[in-house]
């Protein structure tokens, strides 16, 4: 009856700079890949497993070209299938034998993908930073994590904001190309000069705030517009954050660095050009579709934007008879921003890292669409997040009939402020622990607010905020589900729910309520529930049953009201005991009711 640890402490964790690396039987792994060291792959209900047997590598397939360093990082990892230029069917068809997939800008992962992928496609990977170019919204339905590589390419697409700034302001590619015609047209390219001129940085993100200091490095006054940048910061800069239409209205040149969302999308339309200076340049190293084009040419052409440098295009590659590509005003680069040696290097690196890792299992510190936790809080919460999974799957079979679950109520109790607490994982853990048993669908920390919210489920938290000292994160996570029968009467607390709660002992998940009554199990194999009445030589009876069915008891718990009266048996059992076991176990006279649940 000794119980025994299921998480092993010190080498459980292996950090690297972004990551948490977790062993193949960590809950994150099985959460977010279900993956598994022994099978292979093969079809779980709907949902395809990603294996990581050693004789079974991942398929990793790179759709546009990558540095060789990142290749490097895939092939020691993964199988590694380099197709560039596929049109949207072959890429459709190539998705279901792959468990990765890695784009550039050029590459539009669409709904169609996901769905083809018939669940396998388990981590897209963004080789950049927009990620406008995947359905964002059908990766998370699909549990599909999506991660990008944010940092390599700032450098890079602000040296070509400034190459765009100083060339349009020079006419230097015009200016060239008159020359490699014959011509020696001195006065016709006369430029402007920068020095103390105003640029407006619209999106005072990464890219947008190197793009300034360079800016300030050439003599310009430099404003910004960004509503989300935090004041002090661009101040320390020697920056101005303003309103979008004084950034408008003063600016005489306006460089855009916002991403390309709902809100972004055509901001510089024909009713913003009209409110800018006469004579104003823009330059656009963010997405083509954060200009209406078609304003644009009718604003070159009306003079009030006198010149415009563009390396993003609504629609890329543009036509080649683009009125705007073809305006002698505009300067055109084919999306070179993030092109150098070294940030493609970054980039293929970076990538490389996260995709690897999150075929591994390691929570990206780059997810788009995942929770996004540091490493030292996931370290603390990781007994925590077992812990949530397994009160949602006693919670769920507890309930009679268990599909009936529409409202879920959990409760966390810490001596940590509420700010101190990132439930999501917690949240996500649940719901998927509350999910599965009861469902053919895949739940995971991508889809799981996703999946309760298409199921009707409704999962509210509570915090209790305890005195003391705050040094684990939580004391105990409570899950109640109202509006139910239970197959187990005792699992209904005074207030009518269905009641599990649970702590963390020694870094182990404990069962320590059901209902209303204490119990202490671990929450490893599965458990039995017995209600008896109170008497001498239960335990005995109990275990000596199991014992014949060759049933290991890895912990046992008795939670009483009083001697001699009701009680609850709580049974920690490492394999599943037989029916007739099982039978044997409700037929001994005193026991009331009991439930077997698995783990
Ligand atoms: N041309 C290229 O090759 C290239 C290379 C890198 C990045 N990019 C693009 O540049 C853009 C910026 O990249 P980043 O790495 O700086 O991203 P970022 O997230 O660091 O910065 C974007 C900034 O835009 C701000 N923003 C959001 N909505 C806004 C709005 N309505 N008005 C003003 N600001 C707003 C955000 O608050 C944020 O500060 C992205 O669109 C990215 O895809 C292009
Ligand atoms: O968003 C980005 O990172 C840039 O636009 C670069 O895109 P690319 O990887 O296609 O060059």
């Amino acid at each position: 009856m000794a119980a025994s640890a299921t998480i092993p402490s010190s080498s459980f964790f292996a950090k690297n700079r972004n990551h948490l690396s977790l062993s193949p039987q960590n809950p994150f792994l099985s959460s977010i890949f279900n993956v598994s060291l022994t099978s292979n792959v093969r079809r779980r209900k709907q949902t395809t497993f990603i294996v990581l047997s050693m004789d079974a590598k991942p398929t990793v397939l790179v759709a546009e070209k990558l540095s060789d360093a990142g290749l490097k990082l895939l092939k020691d990892f993964a199988n590694v299938d380099c197709s560039y230029n596929l049109s949207p069917e072959e890429l459709c068809t190539k998705i279901s034998s792959c468990d990765a997939l890695i784009v550039r800008s050029g590459t539009k992962v669409s709904r169609n993908v996901f769905e083809s992928s018939g669940g396998r496609l388990k981590v897209v990977g963004r080789a950049g930073v927009g990620i406008d170019n995947v359905d964002l919204a059908a990766a998370t339905e699909n549990g599909c994590l999506i991660v990008n590589a944010p940092t390599a390419n700032t450098v890079a697409a602000a040296e070509h904001g400034i190459a765009l700034l100083t060339a349009m302001a020079r006419n230097i590619a015009q200016a060239d190309a008159s020359v490699k015609a014959g011509k020696w047209q001195r006065n016709k390219y006369v430029g402007v000069s920068l020095v103390g001129k105003t640029l407006a940085v619209m999106g005072f993100g990464k890219v947008g705030s190197e793009v300034a200091r360079r800016a300030k490095g050439l003599g310009m006054h430099v404003i910004a517009h960004d509503p989300y940048a935090p004041a002090d910061r661009a101040r320390a800069m020697g920056v101005d954050l303003v309103e979008f239409e004084e950034a408008l209205a003063t600016a005489d040149f306006i460089s855009l660095h916002m991403p390309l969302t709902p809100a972004t999308s055509k901001i510089l339309n024909d009713e913003t050009f009209a409110k800018m200076k006469k004579g104003v340049r823009i330059i656009n190293v963010a997405r083509g579709g954060v200009i209406d084009e078609e304003a644009l040419v009718r604003a070159l052409d009306a003079g009030i934007v006198a010149q415009a440098a563009l390396d993003v295009f609504t629609e890329e590659p543009p036509s080649k008879d683009s009125k705007l590509i073809q305006h002698e005003n505009v300067t055109v680069t084919p999306h070179l921003g993030a092109s150098t040696m070294e940030a493609q290097e970054g980039v293929a690196v970076e990538i490389a890292e996260a995709v690897v890792g999150a075929l591994k299992g390691e929570l990206a510190a780059t997810a788009v669409n995942a929770p996004m936790v540091p490493a030292e809080v996931l370290a603390e919460l990781t007994p925590y997040v077992l812990l949530a999974e397994k009160l949602g799957r006693l919670a769920v079979q507890l309930v009679a009939g268990g599909s009936g679950v529409k409202s879920v109520k959990v409760t966390y109790s810490s001596a940590r402020g509420p700010d101190d607490l990132d439930t999501r994982l917690l949240r996500a853990m649940i719901t998927k622990g509350l999910i599965e048993p009861i469902s053919s669908v895949f739940v995971n920390l991508v889809n799981a607010d996703f999946t309760a919210k298409q199921r009707g489920l409704k999962i509210t938290e509570e915090r209790v905020v305890l005195d003391g000292s705050p040094e684990n994160p939580l004391e105990y996570v409570q899950v109640q589900i109202a509006n139910v029968e239970s197959k187990f009467a005792s699992a209904i607390s005074e207030s009518g729910e269905v009641r599990v709660e649970g702590r963390v002992k020694d870094g182990v998940p404990h069962l320590t309520k059901v209902g209303s009554f204490e119990v202490d199990v671990s929450l490893e194999g599965s458990i039995i529930l017995c209600r008896q009445v109170d008497q001498p030589g239960m335990i005995g009876k109990v275990g000596m049953t199991l014992a014949e069915d060759n049933v290991n008891v890895n912990f046992m718990t008795v939670g009483r009201i009083a001697p001699r009266k009701q009680a609850v048996m709580a049974i920690g059992v490492d394999e599943q005991p037989s029916k007739e076991t099982l039978k044997k176990i409700g037929d001994i006279p005193a026991i009331e009711e009991f439930v077997y649940l698995k783990l």
